[in-house]
């Protein structure tokens, strides 16, 4: 350290210009600017050779100058260690100190005070509310001070000023490292971060948000946030922002269910889990979104459950599919028919089979369906007579997680299983209007919302309907709507009832037989002229699955290596058999008494003749229930307790 030589400054003209003449020349400063300005004022104002203020470091007992006035220059960074100082004494005391003279004498520990010449000392600790230490301020001489109240009340008044300088410093350096900790957590956030004014623009965004938006520009700051985000999830964003206001304030926070989908600025869409807070300040309010980037997640979970729904769908299909095979018939209608398929089949036109129940419906589908350029994704049925009303369309659209009671999974509709494919709506004169209505939205959109959700999804889906309903008398009572009906009768195909096909039942009936023989082991001479000629001349309101029952049934009974069409055959009403065919099955003898079995038996063999002859429908117009005159609901409990199944 160099030494300036000592100096003899006047004195001021009285205490109150020195006060001022100190307070003036530190007013304005702040920081190492008022410390150095306190040093040299003092110093200057009382005549003393040095001033200094510092800080203290107990874990070293070291002071660190803050600002150092020596003669007539500062020194830069000076640091020592109190021991045997008066510093320390000061420190320890945690009180004002007075060396008038001798100072070098009374602490010969201290290396300095010889060094610059020193004869006195005084020295004001600063003390923070806790009385713990700070620092001090000092000023050495090298001439005697004398005692004097004036040095005391001027060291009280600066090194209180001194103080508060010291500790405003402090909190703005916390503040300052607060601040640097929080912007770590908010720039390494791996969640996207975004500040949003009160006018929804871009207040502040961390670098995760950028990487999720994929924003290159260097300042997106005052951008609208309207275009980041998909669909109508701006107007569902403005929805939460309502529910928080009606929020008390330390609750402002919110999860968003189902999250947002945002947009890049690729256009690229993401799926995203939201939580949303506005936060309250004195002036505006501003909001800050937390968003994470769930798009794999979603995609992975999404497709998990198509295939989980299409495994489903699958395992319950393999049975019906295995009833589906070749098509068998060279009538008249049945080749037009197929002419027409070959025409419809590779366009993507929506088809209307009409036709009685078992004529062939769904196996025409599956032809248009195999013929098509959909061929290798599914084509999904949906029976719309067999699902109840409320559940159907849960059924076509499938539903979110807690869309209602039961609702215990999210799950994919017959539509979403379809995409790329074809859905086969079957019985579609079945549907309610509001069913319809929402069945009119796909078919000229694309597009709907699963049950319990808002999302609208979009599908590519080719639809072939089915009905055996006279849809436009339907539309004439007001019970179909005339848009759905124009709109799926783009190419209507109506499959005559096997009656009107001619041969065709000497075709599939000897198709069948081949078939059941096959699968059941038996051995059955081909059917003769007068079994053909029975079979022709039934009417067949259960049309092609009435037969295909009727020769299983045979072949299953059959006697003496003959089909067994007396068993068979369903017995027509009184009055409606036809000359050419046999006799009934033997009757029971009138007054003879039944054991309880032969009546089961009797039951048993009623319900099947009824459930044969309606190709297995239970309920409606063309059920067994109707022919038997009894409930549907009665007639399915009696099936199970005469273990009545439908064949395969
Ligand atoms: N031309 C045919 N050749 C071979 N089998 C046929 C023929 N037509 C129908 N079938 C068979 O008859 C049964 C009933 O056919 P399908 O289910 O297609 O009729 P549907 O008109 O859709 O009946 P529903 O009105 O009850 O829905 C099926 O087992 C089917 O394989």
């Amino acid at each position: 350290m160099e030494h300036p030589p000592a100096r003899h400054p006047a004195a001021p003209a009285n205490e109150d210009m020195l006060l001022r003449a100190i307070s003036d020349g530190t007013a304005a400063e702040t920081g190492s600017d008022f410390f150095r300005a306190l040093v040299r004022n003092l110093s200057l104002a009382l005549g003393t050779y040095g001033a200094w203020v510092t800080e203290y470091r107990e874990s070293t007992r070291r002071l660190r100058s803050l600002a150092f006035w020596l003669g007539d220059n500062y020194i830069e960074d000076y640091e020592y260690d109190i021991t045997g100082t008066p510093c320390e004494v000061l420190l320890r005391e945690k009180t004002y100190l007075h060396i008038p003279e001798n100072v070098v004498e009374l602490f010969p520990g201290d290396p300095d005070l010889p060094k610059i010449g020193a004869v006195s000392y005084i020295g004001f600790p600063l003390l923070d509310q806790q009385r713990m230490i700070l620092g001090n301020l000092a000023i050495v001489d090298r001439r005697p001070i004398p005692d004097s109240f004036r040095n005391l009340a001027l060291f009280r008044i600066f090194a209180a000023r001194a103080t508060a300088e010291m500790l405003r410093l402090r909190s703005e350096a916390e503040l300052q490292d607060r601040e640097a900790k929080l912007r770590g957590v908010f720039d390494g956030a791996l969640d996207a971060i975004l500040e949003l004014d009160q006018h929804f623009r871009i207040a502040m965004l961390n670098p995760a948000a950028r990487k999720l938006f994929a924003i290159s520009e260097s300042d997106p700051t005052g951008r609208d946030f309207e275009p980041f985000l998909a669909g109508g999830d701006y107007a569902r964003l403005h929805s939460f922002i309502q529910a928080l206001q009606e929020r008390s304030k330390n609750e402002r926070s919110i999860w968003i269910p189902d999250g947002l989908t945002v947009t890049t600025r690729q256009g690229k869409t993401i799926r995203t889990e939201a939580t949303l807070s506005q936060l309250d300040t004195s002036g505006p309010p501003f909001y800050v979104l937390i968003l994470r980037d769930v798009n794999e997640r979603y995609e992975s979970a999404q497709t998990i459950a198509l295939l989980q729904g299409e495994a489903d769908y699958l395992r319950s299909e393999v049975q019906t599919l295995a009833g589906h095979g070749e098509i068998i018939g060279r009538s008249r209608p049945l080749r037009a028919i197929m002419e027409l398929i070959a025409e419809v089949a590779p366009t993507d036109s929506t088809v209307l089979l009409f036709g009685e129940t078992g004529t062939g419906k769904e196996l025409l589908a599956r032809a248009i369906h195999a013929a098509s350029s959909r061929k290798n994704r599914p084509m999904i049925t949906v029976n719309c007579a067999a699902i109840p009303d409320t559940l159907l369309e849960s059924e076509f659209f499938g539903h979110e997680k807690g869309a209602f009671t039961g609702a215990t999974q999210r799950r994919e509709g017959r539509f979403s299983l379809a995409d790329g494919g074809t859905i086969f709506p079957d019985e579609i004169g079945e549907l309610n209007l509001e069913m319809q209505a929402k069945l009119l939205r796909v078919l000229q959109e694309g597009e709907f919302s699963p049950v319990g959700s808002s999302r609208n999804r979009q599908v590519d889906v080719r639809v072939i309907a089915a009905t055996n309903r006279d849809l436009l008398e339907e539309v004439r009572q007001g019970t179909f709507r005339m848009d759905l009906y124009y709109r799926l009768s783009i190419f209507p195909i109506t499959i005559p009832p096997l009656r009107e096909r001619g041969d065709d039942i000497t075709l599939l009936a000897n198709g069948f037989l081949e078939k059941y023989v096959a699968r059941l082991g038996k051995r059955i001479a081909p059917l003769s002229p007068r079994l053909l000629q029975r079979l022709r001349t039934y009417c067949w309101p259960g049309n092609v699955r009435e037969l295909q029952n009727v020769i299983e049934r045979g072949v299953i009974t059959a006697r003496h290596g003959e089909l067994n069409l007396d068993y068979a055959l369903p017995h027509p009403p009184a009055g409606e058999l036809d000359p050419g065919r046999q006799a009934a099955p033997e009757a029971a003898p009138p007054g003879a008494i039944l054991t309880s079995s032969q009546l089961q038996q009797m039951e048993r063999d009623n319900l099947l003749l009824a459930l044969s002859t309606t190709g297995w429908r239970v309920s409606g117009e063309n059920g067994a229930a109707r022919l038997l005159g009894m409930p549907a609901s009665t007639l399915q409990s009696r099936m199970k307790a005469l273990a009545i199944k439908r064949p395969a």
